[in-house]
């Protein structure tokens, strides 16, 4: 049976493709009136129906690079190429037909061969531009360098771009390196050119209303009951804004009366936590006390927790889900990492599972929808991410179509716990431990502050520092290392957590802060 008559059987038996096919069209349409937000929703529902069909990511790569969102458009214009070697695999093994996605149609001008190739040239190309975009020079180098291999491979194809506009894209990404050696010197740079990028992330992408609803009155009074209860009323959450964030409303607590030094002001179980399995920890609340020590009773699973109650809270919450499956890989870059931000790259895993099992989009886990995500026009885009999400989904058997574990939802959990987890490094300066919690995570930061966190048993508990006065705000410092001066903390608490702090401490090093 040749190619044609095969995808003719195939539209017969799947129905869905013709409706799949009427959204690629609708989104097309969007994308000649620059409706690119329409052109969004018509290739993500036709994904959702037929995420087979290559041509929907490599448009919806495009929609990305015109909106302005180039960390989307790269795992768009790759999904774009696996699902067409996918295609190009089942093409040369007829006993597969059913697979073929019959997405492509010959024209008069081309082949179905010579448009999988087209289509395949402009994924890579939209490729190097998202990564170019990101600031990710030696991995858009490279890229580049791929796509220009293809040049003589697939002479024929007749590629919607030029081919000397690739060699001057590659002349440039060059040109940038070197001026960032030249900047910061050759090891820096590479390192940074190739792991390190940076995106612009304002707390939202325009089709998620979450945030916006997160200061919503049913959410505060849901809140508060809460705290009250879980403080015996000696705290309780305000609605407060920050100069540098504008009117944004944000969430804060404050002391609802005296609160002496050193009395626990409330406890808390983390929601979730995560480690770097550097130092042993329980699972799910990282403390190290195991004189009850459970293990995991599944064979194939190593996973360790304090005690039993521990093992079966993780289990209800995400470890079904997670029991016995390999993140060794993923747990290899956290370790590698250099901040602690490194074990954000371990959230998606449990915030995925969790997802999975509630039959939800990670987003809306009531435990921490409520969380302000960071936000900042310096994001890093960690380029190992794109490789941990892969494997995140393929791990926990999410199918790449169902949408509700998208791309862009992964990195807005990741810009969630980058700006509410509380941890810290193991004295060697490698990423140790962290957590997220419903309540603590709503505390704001202070270089003096009047609280601190003390891991007790499974607990958290939050302790005054000092007296707190009623009316006061209470307080945590985010980077906690004693042995840092002024001016890295001042930095570190820009580019890891957004905050440009105004305290008599920092406010000297404000107009130091940049990238590099
Ligand atoms: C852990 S949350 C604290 C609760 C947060 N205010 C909220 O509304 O959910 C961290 C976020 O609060 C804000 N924040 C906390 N302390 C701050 C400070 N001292 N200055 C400016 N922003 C601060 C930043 O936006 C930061 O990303």
């Amino acid at each position: 049976m040749d190619l044609e008559s095969r995808i003719a059987l195939f539209s017969q038996t799947l129905p869905q493709t013709t409706e799949s096919l009427s959204h690629r069209y609708r989104g097309n349409k969007a994308m000649e009136n620059g409706d690119y937000n329409k052109a969004y929703a018509e290739y993500s529902k036709g994904i959702t129906i037929n995420p087979h069909d290559p041509a929907l990511w490599c448009n919806r790569a495009l929609t990305f690079l015109k909106l302005g969102y180039p960390e989307l458009a790269i795992v768009d214009a790759q999904r774009t190429i696996n699902t067409l070697d996918e295609f190009f695999r089942d093409y040369k093994n007829e006993n597969s037909a059913m697979r073929i996605p019959p997405i492509l149609k010959a024209s008069e001008k081309l082949s179905i061969d010579q448009k999988m190739i087209q289509l395949k040239c402009k994924a890579k190309y939209r490729e190097c531009l998202a990564l170019a975009n990101l600031e990710l020079y030696v991995c858009a180098t490279r890229s580049c360098k791929d796509l220009l291999k293809w040049k003589d491979l697939y002479a024929d194809a007749n590629v919607p771009f030029n081919w000397n506009d690739v060699q001057s894209l590659l002349e440039n990404f060059e040109k940038k390196f070197d001026e960032g050696c030249a900047r910061i010197g050759y090891d820096r740079y590479s390192e940074l050119a190739e792991n390190y990028g940076k995106y612009k992330f304002n707390g939202s992408y325009p089709w998620d209303s979450r945030q916006q609803n997160r200061a919503s009155d049913e959410t505060f009074d849901n809140l508060q009951q809460q705290i009250l209860q879980a403080s015996y009323s000696q705290a309780k959450i305000v609605k407060m804004t920050f100069e540098e964030s504008g009117e944004e409303i944000q969430y804060g607590l404050e002391a609802q009366c005296i609160i002496p030094k050193h009395k626990v002001i409330f406890e808390e179980a983390p929601f979730i936590s995560v480690n770097s399995k550097i130092n042993e920890r329980c699972d799910y609340c990282n403390s190290e006390d195991f004189l009850l020590k459970y293990i995991c009773p599944k064979s194939g699973c190593k996973e360790i927790f304090c005690n039993v109650n521990c093992y079966k809270r993780a289990y209800e919450l995400y470890h079904k889900v997670t029991c016995g499956k390999d993140f060794s890989e993923i747990v290899e870059i956290v370790q590698n990492g250099v901040s602690t931000s490194a074990l954000t790259h371990l959230y998606p895993i449990k915030l995925f599972a969790i997802g999975k099992i509630r039959d939800i989009c990670p987003l809306d886990i009531d435990e921490i929808k409520h969380l302000r995500r960071w936000e900042h026009e310096y994001v890093t885009f960690q380029a190992t991410m794109l490789y941990v999400y892969d494997k995140v989904m393929a791990l926990l058997g999410i199918p790449i179509g169902d949408l509700r574990f998208d791309f862009w939802v992964f990195i807005s959990l990741c810009c969630a716990m980058q700006g509410n987890v509380f941890g810290d490094k193991t004295v060697n300066s490698v990423p140790d431990y962290s957590s997220i919690f419903t309540w603590i995570s709503l505390i704001n930061h202070d270089c003096n502050p009047n609280a601190i966190l003390e891991i007790n048993e499974s607990k958290w508990q939050l302790k005054a520092n000092k007296k707190i006065r009623k009316g006061d705000a209470i307080t945590l410092t985010y980077v906690g290392y004693t042995w840092m001066n002024n001016k890295d903390r001042c930095r570190m608490l820009y580019l890891f957590r957004g905050i440009k702090c105004k305290c008599e401490n920092c406010i000297v090093y404000l107009d130091q802060l940049t990238r590099n």
